[in-house]
């Protein structure tokens, strides 16, 4: 199945997630995830939209939970549109933040850790982040349709915005 063959005008998704990379000059926070999908890989703070709560506030929360930070002036970053071939249709919102406070804990979720954006481990990380993290962490918007067979990539599109 190949990204074209979705109608994504019509296509819904069965969970909504949120994605938060936290900034501190050339240094990125990002996670050793240690449950749900993706356990064992590399990320950054994120987790489901509850019910009632916007993106932004489920973002927050999740940081909060995960790593301990409080954060604010979230930044829209962009759209992910996740279809797995096992029926799972999941749609995640990325931010960016350089506006934080707190200290840093690691949790029964997450180990976190600060890494040089040069050196991020591409190779630990959701295949599909190679092709717009980058970008994303040069302030371009965009917006990345994919479909997934478990946790191999098997098509993708990405469309980058005209960045502010
Ligand atoms: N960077 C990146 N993140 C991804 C990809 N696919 C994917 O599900 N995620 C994120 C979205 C969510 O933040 C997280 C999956 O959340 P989860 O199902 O484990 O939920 P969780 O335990 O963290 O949160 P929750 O159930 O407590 O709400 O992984 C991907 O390809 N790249």
């Amino acid at each position: 199945m190949k990204v074209k063959d979705i109608d994504w005008t019509t296509w819904i998704p069965s969970e909504k997630a949120v994605i938060t990379y936290i900034l501190d000059g050339e240094n990125v926070l990002l996670i050793h995830k240690k449950t749900g999908l993706g356990a064992g890989m590399v990320n950054a703070p994120g987790g489901h939209i509850e019910e009632g709560e916007t993106a932004v506030e489920a973002a927050i929360r999740e940081t909060k939970e995960e790593v301990g930070l409080d954060t604010e002036n979230l930044i829209f970053s962009g759209d992910l549109y996740f279809h797995f071939l096992d029926g799972l249709k999941l749609r995640g919102t990325v931010y960016l933040c350089r506006d934080f406070k707190g200290s840093l804990i690691e949790t029964d979720e997450a180990s976190p850790f600060w890494c040089a954006i040069k050196d991020i481990p591409w190779e630990n990380m959701w295949e599909d982040d190679r092709h717009w993290l980058p970008q994303a962490l040069k302030n371009e918007r965009f917006t990345g349709y994919f479909i997934f067979d478990k946790e191999k990539m098997v098509d993708k599109s990405l469309v980058f915005h005209a960045s502010n």
